[in-house]
C-alpha cells in the first residue's frame, strides 16, 4: 500500500486501495476519452443492459466517446441523454485507463461521473436498457416491525449489483464511487474474440493532502 509504483499512465498522490494479477503494463500508445455516468440514489443505482456494440450483454453506466470539440462532462451529458433520456448534475469521481492486449494499440482513458438527481424520463433506447439495482446497504438496519414506505420497499425488492455481468474490475471501484471517494486506477485485459479477461489492475484514491 502506498503512493509508490504507480501503474504505467497513471500520475498523482494516491494510495493504492487494490491490485492484483500478472506482472507486467500492456504498452499502449496514446489515449482516447470515453465517458460513464452512473446515477445513484436512495440505495440504488442506475445502470444500462448494453444492447449492441463493444462490451455487448453487460450492464454498465452510460457512457461512451468524447467527441472533437466536447469536454468530458458535456460528453457524459451527451451520452446519458441518448442513452438513457435524462439529464443529471455530473459530477467527476474517478478516472482509469482500458488496455486490451488483441485490441486496439491505444488507451480508453475512461473518466467517471455520479449525480444523485437526474431531470426528464428514463427511456430504453437502441443500445442501452435500463434498471436500478440496489446498492450494498439497502435493507441494513430496517427492524422488522418498522413499516416501509412504498418507495423504500421498492428498493428493497431490487436486485444487487450484478457484478458477475459487469466488465470484470469494476467490482474494484464501484464501492469507491458508491462512498463518494475520488479515485484513479487501470485495467488490461486480454481479449480473444469477444471474451475480454482481466490481466492486471490498480485502484487508488486520492491522498487527502489533495483535498
Ligand atoms: N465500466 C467499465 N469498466 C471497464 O473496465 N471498462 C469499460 C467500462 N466502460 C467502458 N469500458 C471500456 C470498454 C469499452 O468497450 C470501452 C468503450 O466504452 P463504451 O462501450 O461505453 O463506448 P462505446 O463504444 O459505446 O462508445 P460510443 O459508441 O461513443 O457510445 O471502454
Amino acid at each position: 500500500m502506498g503512493i509508490a509504483s504507480l501503474p504505467p499512465g497513471l500520475e498523482g498522490n494516491f494510495i493504492e486501495v487494490s491490485s492484483g494479477g500478472g506482472s507486467s503494463w500492456l504498452a499502449f500508445n496514446t489515449k482516447r476519452l470515453y465517458t460513464n455516468a452512473f446515477i445513484i440514489q436512495d440505495d440504488k443505482i442506475l445502470l444500462g443492459y448494453k444492447k449492441r456494440g463493444f462490451g455487448v450483454h453487460k450492464y454498465n453506466g452510460f457512457g461512451g466517446k468524447v467527441e472533437q470539440g466536447e469536454t468530458a462532462v458535456q460528453a457524459a451529458a451527451r451520452e446519458l441523454q441518448e442513452e438513457a433520456g435524462i439529464t443529471a448534475p455530473l459530477e467527476h469521481y474517478g478516472t482509469f485507463l482500458f488496455v486490451t492486449e488483441g485490441g486496439p494499440d491505444w488507451a480508453f482513458q475512461i473518466e467517471i461521473f455520479r449525480a444523485e438527481e437526474y431531470s426528464g424520463t428514463l427511456i430504453e433506447t437502441d443500445e442501452m436498457r435500463f434498471q436500478w439495482f440496489a446498492t450494498p446497504n439497502v435493507g441494513v438496519g430496517i427492524p422488522e416491525t418498522t413499516v416501509v414506505s412504498a418507495a423504500a420497499q421498492a428498493v428493497v425488492e431490487l436486485l444487487p449489483i450484478p457484478f458477475d455481468s459487469m466488465w470484470e474490475s469494476d467490482r474494484y471501484w464501484i464501492p469507491l464511487l458508491l462512498s463518494k471517494r475520488h479515485f484513479i486506477g487501470r485495467t488490461d485485459f486480454k481479449s480473444v474474440g469477444e471474451t475480454f479477461t482481466l490481466e492486471k489492475w490498480w485502484f487508488g484514491e486520492i491522498g487527502a493532502r489533495e483535498w
